[in-house]
């Protein structure tokens, strides 16, 4: 059953079109990776899907019920925005309470509620002290706490890790693979960060121009982007590496090769990866070895239109090379 379903939305904003003719239909349970470049419209779509706006033309249902219906659709579907505040003086705990009140939920359960939401996000230990104090990963999960105060269908997560780091991105990512894995909510989650989306995310979407350029399961995305993989070679000095760069440009089903003193790495087509790996073993010694399949980041720039061959100094695919490249390159 979609639990979300947009059809054919658009939004302007002067003259500005941030959605154009939108459509999304997303399943019960569905943890949904959103992403795109910067101004692609996520965040307008999130602000539709949680009530806050409307669309200009087309629909939307969330939860079976369109999202500006009221307070009951509001209750089931929540919307973490980047940046939420929380006032410094009271505890997780006050601050959970608090919006345990605020959502009905009964007198009798709020404590074990609190306390259950407190441990899911990782925050019991720190639920008698001030907010104030709290790092910036701390509040996010505070933040994430709030949303699923009342057992919400829906959470719609605004860039819930930019900023954090690396333990922070880590205990967040936790949080959400435990509510994916015991609960049925639907998790709408925009990222800039492909590597996120890809571990957290069954599904994924994505926007450019205000429109959905691909959608589909993570999985079948990547395969999709699959028909090259890069081989990286560690080789035990400059000389075997020259060597193996030179076989391997001479290799036929070797679409590019490049080196930086004793790494080699070459492009070619995922059944040919491992007899060329054979090939160069048997010829030179080789330290380390790595086959990269392309990430969603090739379905990204499939989807978008830029340049895929983000190796620094390969001499990858001039063609693509020559394109158009209307920014989001990746760094
Ligand atoms: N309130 C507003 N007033 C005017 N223009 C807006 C407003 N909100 C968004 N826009 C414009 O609409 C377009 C889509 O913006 P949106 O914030 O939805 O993109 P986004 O994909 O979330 O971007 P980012 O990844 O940078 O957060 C952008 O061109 C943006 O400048």
């Amino acid at each position: 059953m979609n639990v979300i379903e947009v059809d054919d939305v658009s939004k302007t904003y002067g003259d500005v079109q941030a959605l154009d003719g939108l459509s999304l239909a997303v399943e019960r349970g569905t943890t949904l990776g959103v992403f795109g470049t910067n101004g692609a419209g996520k965040t307008t779509l999130f602000k539709l899907l949680a009530g806050l706006n409307r669309p200009d033309r087309g629909s939307v249902s969330v939860a079976g019920a369109d999202p500006t219906d009221g307070t009951t659709v509001r209750e089931r579907v929540r919307y973490l925005p980047e940046h939420a505040g929380f006032p410094p003086s009271l505890t997780g705990r006050e601050i959970l309470r608090f919006h345990a009140r605020m959502r009905s939920v009964p007198r009798e359960d709020r404590s074990h509620h609190v306390e259950r939401i407190l441990h899911t996000v990782g925050l019991a230990d720190a639920a008698d002290r001030r907010v104030g104090g709290y790092s910036n990963g701390m509040n996010r999960r505070l933040g994430l706490g709030t949303a699923l105060v009342g057992e919400p269908a829906v959470l719609i997560l605004d860039e819930p890790t930019a900023g954090l780091d690396p333990d922070g991105i880590q205990a967040f990512h936790e949080v959400v693979e435990s509510l994916a894995a015991e609960t049925d909510v639907t998790i709408v989650f925009s990222s800039h960060a492909l590597g996120e989306i890809q571990r957290l995310c069954s599904e994924a979407v994505i926007i450019a121009d205000g429109q959905v350029a691909t959608a589909g399961p993570v999985g079948q995305l990547r395969r999709a982007a699959a028909d090259e993989v890069t081989v990286s070679l560690s080789l035990a000095s400059d000389a075997a590496a020259s060597g193996a760069a030179t076989d391997l440009g001479d290799h036929g089903a070797v679409s590019s090769v490049s080196r930086s003193g004793a790494d080699v790495t070459a492009r070619t087509t995922p059944t040919e990866a491992y007899d060329i790996l054979t090939a160069v073993g048997e010829a030179y010694d080789i330290d380390r070895f790595e086959v990269r399949e392309p990430g969603l980041e090739a379905a990204f720039h499939e989807a978008v239109g830029t340049d895929a061959a983000g190796d620094s100094g390969s001499d990858s695919t001039p063609a693509e090379a020559a394109s158009e490249k209307p920014g989001g390159e990746p760094a």
